[in-house]
């Protein structure tokens, strides 16, 4: 029996792959084989050694302690494009919010009193100040090319806007996706000088953090308009806040609202909103279990952020899977712990991924604790596991 921690809701079609008599799964679980989760921060939580798979439900891992569980050859899995969709949408429906200003139309339209014909005079008389601007004769510059990102960037063309990319990471398949009618730009600042609406779609790590910044927002040319539905911290809130209050910025939608943000009248802000669908929920519970219960049952590797991909068919056997450190050697000295054991090794399949390297063996026959207690001691191995014959 495998026993997983949720410490978000996960979708019940997720919950659904991993059968009630294989897991027990619940909040309140303790040592845990796997944790699955969405924003919950685990950055504070004291994780149990029990654990061998941590499955985000989601795209950004920002709330994990990914370096750590590195450490521990412990697989983070996440559900790469699985929400790519609905965010899209909600880029989308802010940067026609902000554009039209239907935010602060929607509020005067709320705060409007008296009978019908009254209504109808204030609203006449009201509408000029929310005149907006169209889509098609702008410019929209798209930061990070991944799976939202690209998304994001095809709409936009297709709703008549001129779109500029930058992402100097952009991975062979979203090169793929993205459409030859996007712009690229040869810089950040580049991309700044020459958009009237800004989306940023990065993960928030160190080389993202405050990447719109004061000195960027000034490049662009004044209405301008900044989405961040991607991470609080990518842009630097203070900076857009002095930039909207200027004038030079027109308006801001933010998918991580802070007090000072939602107070200010040209901010769009939403709780966090852009994953919350229906499809979006099932799409990435269902993926993520997928991994987990792939690697808690047969060791094999799919999606996680710090491993490498790793799959061998199952034969009847027992399984062994070791995560070590990525150096020279590792392979010939787990064959010859096993040699000297007098196993003898079915299949084998060797991976790796920066600095670790992940192996999975199938042995004819039995292995015993002392012999894993041997690999266990090689200097580097950071992991092992011992799956038994499958039923
Ligand atoms: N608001 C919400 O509910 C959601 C927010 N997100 C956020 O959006 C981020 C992006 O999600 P996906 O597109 O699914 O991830 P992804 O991994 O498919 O794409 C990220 C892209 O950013 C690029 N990138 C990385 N560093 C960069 C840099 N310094 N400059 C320019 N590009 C850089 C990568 O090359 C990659 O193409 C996530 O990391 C997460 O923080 C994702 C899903 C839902
Ligand atoms: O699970 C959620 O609602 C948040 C989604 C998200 O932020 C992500 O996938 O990075």
């Amino acid at each position: 029996m495998y026993k997983i921690l949720t410490l978000n809701n996960i979708s019940p079609l997720g919950l659904q792959r991993l059968p009630r008599d294989k897991y027990e799964i619940g909040s309140e679980i303790s040592q845990p084989d796997g944790v699955l989760l969405r924003s919950f921060k685990m950055h504070d939580m004291d994780i149990p050694t029990s654990v061998k798979a941590i499955g985000r439900a989601g795209a950004g891992v920002n709330n994990i302690p990914v370096d750590e569980m590195t450490k521990r050859g412990v697989p983070v899995f996440n559900a790469p494009g699985a929400n790519a969709n609905a965010v899209k949408e909600l880029v989308l429906a802010g940067l026609l919010m902000a554009s039209r200003n239907i935010h602060g139309a929607m509020k005067f339209a709320a705060g409007i009193q008296g009978d019908d014909a009254a209504v109808s005079v204030a609203v006449e008389a009201g509408k000029k100040n929310f005149v907006g601007s169209e889509l098609p004769s702008k410019t929209l510059g798209v930061i990070g090319l991944g799976a939202i990102g690209v998304r994001v960037a095809n709409a936009a063309l297709s709703l008549g806007m001129k779109v500029v990319g930058y992402d100097p990471l952009i991975s062979v398949q979203s090169a793929w996706q993205l459409s030859s009618g996007v712009e690229k730009a040869v810089s950040l600042d580049s991309l700044f000088s020459q958009c009237d609406a800004i989306t940023v779609h990065v993960p928030l790590i160190d080389a993202t953090r405050g990447i719109v910044n004061a000195d960027r927002l000034k490049m662009m040319p004044k209405g301008g308009i900044i989405v961040n539905l991607a991470r609080g911290g990518i842009c630097d809130d203070k900076a857009v806040l002095a930039s909207l209050d200027s004038g030079h910025t027109a308006a801001y939608v933010i998918d991580f609202p802070t007090e000072a943000l939602m107070k200010h009248a040209k901010v769009i802000s939403f709780p966090h909103l852009g994953a919350s669908t229906n499809e979006a929920e099932e799409n990435c519970a269902v993926m993520v279990a997928d991994s987990v219960s792939g690697f808690l049952q047969d060791g094999t590797v799919t999606n996680a952020v710090n491993f490498p991909e790793a799959f061998m068919p199952r034969n009847s056997g027992t399984r062994i899977t070791i995560a070590n450190a990525n150096v020279p050697n590792m392979v010939g000295q787990i064959s010859t712990i096993l040699a000297n054991a007098g196993l003898n090794i079915a299949d084998l399949l060797n991976k790796s991924r920066g600095d670790i390297a992940y192996t999975i063996i199938d042995l004819d026959g039995d292995i015993d604790d002392q012999t894993l207690e041997s690999l266990r001691g090689i200097k580097g191995v950071l992991s092992l596991r011992k799956l038994p014959p499958v039923a």
